[in-house]
C-alpha cells in the first residue's frame, strides 16, 4: 500500500518562494490503477517526484507498506515524459533496458538477460534489442523506458504524463498497453495526466487536484469495465459522465479559470494557471 499524508511542498531559492503542494493526503491500495489530474502548474511532477524518493518534501510523508520512502528504493520505478532524455544514445536498446539491473548484484547475468527479453516482449519491441533508441520512433522509445521499468519488477510504476509528446494514435495505443500490463502484472501505478480523458480512460480512481495552492479537491471511482477499449469505453455515456465530473472539478479547482481555456478533447489548457 502507498500512502501520501499531509504532503507539502515549499521550493525555495532565488529570491521566490513557490508553494507547489499544500496539503495532500491519499492513499492507493497494492495493485490499484490511480490517476492524478490536475491543471498546469499545479505540482503534479513534484508530486511524483516526492513519491519516488527524488524529492524530499517540506512536510508530510510518503510510506510504500508502512515503510517511509526517503530516497530511490526498489520497488518503485518511474516513467518520465522526457523519454528522449531518459534513454541513453550511446546504448543499444537492450543494454538501455539492462541497466538498472546491473546494480541489483544478487540477480546473474543470464537471468538479467532474460528479463530484458521478457520485458521487451511485453511491449512489443522483441525485435529491437540491438537498435539504438535514435533509430527508433517517438512512441517505440517510450515503449524501450516502459519496459526498462518492468524489467526492474516494480511493486509501484510511477509515471509522469509519459504520453505527452507523442501522435494520438501512439498515444492510445500505448493507453492500452498500461492497462494490459496492469492487468496482467497486478501493479500499483500512479500515472499523471493533465489530460481528463487520459485519466478516465486509465484510471480505476482519478484523484482531482486544485490549481495552486495544491489540494486533493476529490477522489473519483471510475466504474468502468476492467476491460476497455478506445472505440467502445469512449463512446460509453459512463465514460462521458465522468469525464464531464472530472472536468468540472477541475474547473472549481481554479484549473479552467471561468470556464475557458480547456482544450475540446479534455486535455487542460497549458496556460491556465
Ligand atoms: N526546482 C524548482 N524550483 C522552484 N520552483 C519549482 C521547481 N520545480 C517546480 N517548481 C514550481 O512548482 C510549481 C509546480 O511545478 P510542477 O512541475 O510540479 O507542476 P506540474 O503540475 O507538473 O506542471 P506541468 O503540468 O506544466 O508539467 C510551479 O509553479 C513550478 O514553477
Amino acid at each position: 500500500m502507498l500512502e501520501v499524508t499531509g504532503l507539502r511542498k515549499l521550493y525555495e531559492g532565488s529570491g521566490r518562494q513557490v508553494e507547489a503542494l499544500r496539503d495532500l493526503t491519499f492513499r492507493l491500495e497494492a495493485g490499484e490503477l490511480v490517476c492524478v489530474v490536475g491543471p498546469s502548474g499545479c505540482g503534479k511532477t513534484t508530486l511524483l517526484k516526492c513519491v519516488a524518493g527524488l524529492l524530499r518534501p517540506t512536510e508530510g510523508s510518503v510510506a510504500l507498506d508502512g515503510t517511509p520512502v526517503t530516497g530511490p528504493r526498489p520497488g518503485l520505478a518511474v516513467v518520465f515524459q522526457e523519454y528522449g532524455r531518459s534513454l541513453f544514445p550511446w546504448m543499444r536498446v537492450a543494454e538501455n533496458v539492462e541497466l538498472p539491473l546491473r546494480q541489483r548484484q544478487s540477480i546473474p547475468k543470464a537471468a538479467r538477460r532474460a528479463r530484458v527479453a521478457e520485458s521487451l516482449e511485453a511491449v512489443g519491441l522483441a525485435g529491437v534489442h540491438r537498435a539504438y533508441p535514435w533509430e527508433l520512433s517517438g512512441g517505440m522509445q517510450q515503449r524501450v523506458a516502459i519496459a526498462r521499468a518492468l524489467a526492474y519488477e516494480p511493486e509501484v510504476l510511477l509515471m509522469d504524463e509519459p504520453f505527452a509528446a507523442v501522435d494520438a494514435q501512439t498515444r492510445a495505443d500505448l493507453e492500452d498497453l498500461v492497462r494490459g500490463l496492469w492487468r496482467e502484472r497486478g501493479m500499483t501505478v500512479l500515472f499523471i495526466t493533465h489530460d481528463i480523458d487520459e485519466a478516465v480512460y486509465l484510471g480505476e480512481r482519478v484523484l482531482v487536484l486544485s490549481a495552486s495552492p495544491t489540494v486533493v479537491l476529490d477522489d473519483v471511482p471510475i466504474q468502468l469495465p476492467v476491460r476497455r477499449d478506445q472505440l467502445t469505453t469512449r463512446a460509453d455515456a459512463r465514460f462521458t459522465g465522468l469525464r464531464s465530473r472530472v472536468l468540472e472539478l477541475v474547473r472549481q479547482g481554479g484549473g479552467a479559470g471561468a470556464g475557458a481555456g480547456d482544450e475540446p478533447d479534455g486535455r487542460v489548457a497549458k496556460d491556465m494557471r
